[in-house]
């Protein structure tokens, strides 16, 4: 026998009795995360790891392979964390994640904002046909409470816009309320300062409208500095609210339509930084609603607090062919940095690809849940 040989089976034994030595420990491992699933306990555990790795390095007879069994007691670790992650995934009913409910028809429609606002535009662009006698909120959070209370099936809010970013109130929202996305929409957003007919630029003193009617003119704000800037529910409501003041030195941001239906001048034209500003609506739902039509996915997850994590995550997209549309993260109400991130990705879910992409980002997370499944909008919708 060569020496190679006589090696090898000094290694063929020592792995046995580390084999048998491993599956028992990953069997410890699974019922401390059947433990850990019921008494709502995170996987992680960063102190423990820390305090595994220095007690077993001081069995060593010397520092010789310190580094190696560290390295070894860390994968060690990692596989356990898959096996809890598996308990915690088996706990939630993952088909459960996917029940699909047939559209309501006919559907009692609500909108964020008085009569000429954008979300209205967009419901308008939306539904095919003009919805009857449309409800509208006055605050992202009422629509979400009609949805939620089934006095609305269908809400419209505003979730992106291109100079702004993330309206990020309505992601807490869907998170919070646990509705739905059923569509998308876009609308090109012009923004124009309004007031009282015969007015004049000099007479204002006063500006309202929706923070995000400032935000997005903040460049022509730049000029006008002695005017007081005062947030208001919405564009439209601010275009309502100075026409009721019938003060001429009260303005608003609002759109022209908004100046339309309020009895508005339009004493500024264009205010908003971006030529091409545009805001993406979203339809929300109580429930789940997808056919084989739809191209986009939105989720919503927390993961584990450790490093690397949401790489091996995102990982899995480029494995599986998904194109990433969007990431957004949000802290978690109550949890100091901790953090739930909002994911667009194209794709249905009776995709095979998209499936597998889902069940696991499903098994990785602490916290999970499918926002929606519906059909892109295009932006000259
Ligand atoms: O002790 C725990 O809490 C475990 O879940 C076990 C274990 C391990 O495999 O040793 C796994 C994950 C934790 O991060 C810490 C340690």
């Amino acid at each position: 026998m060569t020496d190679l040989e006589d090696y090898r089976k000094e290694l063929d034994a020592i792995d046995q009795e580390l084999v048998a030595l491993f599956e028992k420990r990953m069997h410890i491992s699974q019922a401390i995360g059947n433990y850990k699933v019921a008494h709502d306990l995170p996987i992680f555990d960063e102190g423990r790891e820390q305090r595994v790795a220095e007690q077993n390095l001081t069995h060593l007879k010397s520092d010789e392979f310190a580094v190696q069994t560290h390295h070894f007691l860390d994968t060690i670790m990692d596989l356990s964390k898959e096996v809890q992650k598996d308990v915690r995934a088996a706990s939630n009913d993952y088909e459960q994640i996917f029940a699909i409910h047939e559209p309501k028809q006919p559907a009692q429609i609500g909108y964020f904002g008085e009569t000429g606002s954008f979300c209205e535009e967009a419901m308008l662009a939306y539904f095919k046909e003009a919805p009857r006698d449309p409800k509208n909120y006055h605050t992202f959070e009422s629509l979400f409470l009609a949805i939620q209370n089934g006095e609305i099936d269908y809400g419209v809010l505003p979730v992106e816009n291109s100079s702004t970013g993330a309206i990020s109130q309505v992601l807490d929202l869907l998170y919070k309320y646990g509705l739905s996305i059923v569509g998308e929409q876009y609308i090109k957003i012009e923004q124009h300062l309004i007031g009282l007919e015969g007015t004049s630029l000099d007479q204002i003193e006063e500006v309202y409208s929706h923070p995000q009617g400032f935000q997005q003119s903040t460049d022509y704000f730049k000029y006008h500095e002695q005017w007081r800037q005062i947030p208001f529910h919405s564009t439209s409501d601010s275009a309502k609210m100075v026409k009721d003041s019938g003060d001429a030195h009260k303005g608003a941001i609002a759109s022209r339509r908004a100046a339309q239906i309020h009895g508005l001048s339009i004493l500024a034209e264009s205010i908003q930084n971006q030529s091409e500003n545009t805001t993406r609506f979203i339809i929300v739902g109580k429930d789940l609603e997808s056919n084989p039509r739809c191209n986009k996915v939105s989720v919503v997850f927390s993961l584990d607090n450790q490093a690397g994590t949401l790489f091996k995550l995102l990982r899995h997209f480029a494995r599986y062919h998904i194109n990433l549309i969007k990431i957004e993260s949000r802290p978690v109400e109550g949890e100091k940095w901790e953090y739930l991130l909002y994911l667009d990705f194209e794709g249905n879910i009776a995709d095979e690809n998209v499936h597998e992409a889902l069940r696991f980002i499903h098994r990785s997370s602490v916290y999970f849940r499918l926002l929606g499944c519906y059909i892109a909008a295009t932006e000259n919708k």
